[in-house]
């Protein structure tokens, strides 16, 4: 049998592919509760929560495929399961809606102060003052990685009359021009936008995009969001621009330490948090898991496995061959 180890929390509908496979044993449970066992697993099926280190990696001798239900996959010591000869795929767009709409609301609640305004009110105040915000139309998005993510988002945007700004070192001026956004260097975009969000993965590239200098060439009254992942935007710089006055104000979902309880932003009245819900709705947790585990059943299968992010298509080769199947 190919075990297949889910360690994070998955919907059992998605999981469908792999618990009616003949081949396949799929066991739910943390990784401290299989402690003894961590070398009988041929698959590891995780979200963001278990961290899959080379510690973690070398007890998993049997390991042959990670499966990431979701997009990031800087949870996973990717280099060290290439080492190992162990596949790591993902699901590159089953969560891309979902995360763009949080964003969305994000943005959204942000600049009408909406969390804010909720809680006033449910403590018996009625404060019409305090909670004046500003609207979306004609303000510029300025749109830091502008993939699967930064797209959807960008199409709302415009939906809201706004114009839109992007900076992707790999767009063109034609993919620009046919999405209505306006293609610009990192600097512009910085120095022209209302409202920053960015959509980049976290790598060793884009940890710190965001941070003391690269902050102060924003405009004053900036907002600043982030439904991408901790640590792409400098949290100190970040705090200290809030106190300033620079940064007006500005929108987490994701942390550098989650949960970020020692963390000064989120007691900034003017900072609004999430504990990372971008792709927490069930059609995009149903997305993934069937995604995910589709790729792995395809593997068993000794099919081409399609999502990897770090071997190319995966046909029959040196590592499938060590899959042995009764
Ligand atoms: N909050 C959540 O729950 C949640 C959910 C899904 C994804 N995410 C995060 O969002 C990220 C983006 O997801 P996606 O699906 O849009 O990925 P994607 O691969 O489709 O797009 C990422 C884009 O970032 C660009 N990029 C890379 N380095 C850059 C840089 N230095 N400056 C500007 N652009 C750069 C890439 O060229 C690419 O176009 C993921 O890597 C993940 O970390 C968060
Ligand atoms: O990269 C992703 O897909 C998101 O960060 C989602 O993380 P989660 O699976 O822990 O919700």
């Amino acid at each position: 049998m190919f075990r297949v180890l889910v360690s994070d929390k998955m919907p059992n509908e998605g999981l469908k592919p792999l618990r009616e496979s003949e081949f396949v044993e799929v066991i739910q449970k943390n990784i401290t509760e299989v402690e003894d066992e961590l070398n009988t697993f041929n698959a590891l099926l995780v979200r963001s929560d278990t961290k899959v280190t080379k510690e973690l990696l070398k007890k998993m001798t049997s390991l042959k495929i990670v499966g990431r239900a979701g997009v990031g996959v800087d949870n996973i010591d990717v280099d060290e399961a290439t080492k190992q000869g162990v596949i790591v795929i993902n699901a590159p767009n089953g969560n891309t809606i979902s995360v763009a709409e949080h964003t969305f609301a994000m943005i959204s609640s942000l600049m009408r102060h909406i969390p804010q305004a909720n809680i006033s009110v449910k403590s018996k105040e009625w404060n019409r003052t305090a909670f004046v915000g500003s609207e979306l139309y004609g303000k510029i998005l300025g749109i830091i990685g502008f993939g699967r993510i930064g797209t959807e988002v960008a199409k709302r945007a415009k939906a809201f009359g706004m114009k839109v700004h992007v900076f992707d070192p790999i767009l063109t001026r034609e993919r620009a021009n046919k999405m209505g956004v306006e293609m610009l260097s990192f600097d512009e975009v910085l120095s022209s936008a209302d409202i920053i969000t960015v959509h980049t993965p976290l790598t060793e590239e884009t940890k710190g995009l965001l941070n003391k200098d690269t902050i102060a060439k924003t405009k004053k009254g900036v907002r600043i969001i982030n439904c991408a992942r901790g640590g792409i935007i400098e949290e100190e710089a970040l705090l200290e621009a809030l106190e300033n006055g620079h940064v007006a104000g500005a929108a987490l979902d994701v942390f550098e330490v989650e949960p970020p309880i020692h963390s000064k932003l989120i007691d900034h009245p003017s900072v609004i948090v999430t504990p990372h819900l971008g792709a927490s709705t069930k059609e995009a947790q149903l997305n993934v898991a069937t995604q995910i585990s589709e790729e792995v059943l395809r593997f068993v299968k000794g099919l081409p496995v399609m999502s990897s992010v770090n071997f190319p298509i995966i046909k029959k080769d040196k590592i499938q061959e060590k899959l042995v199947l009764n």
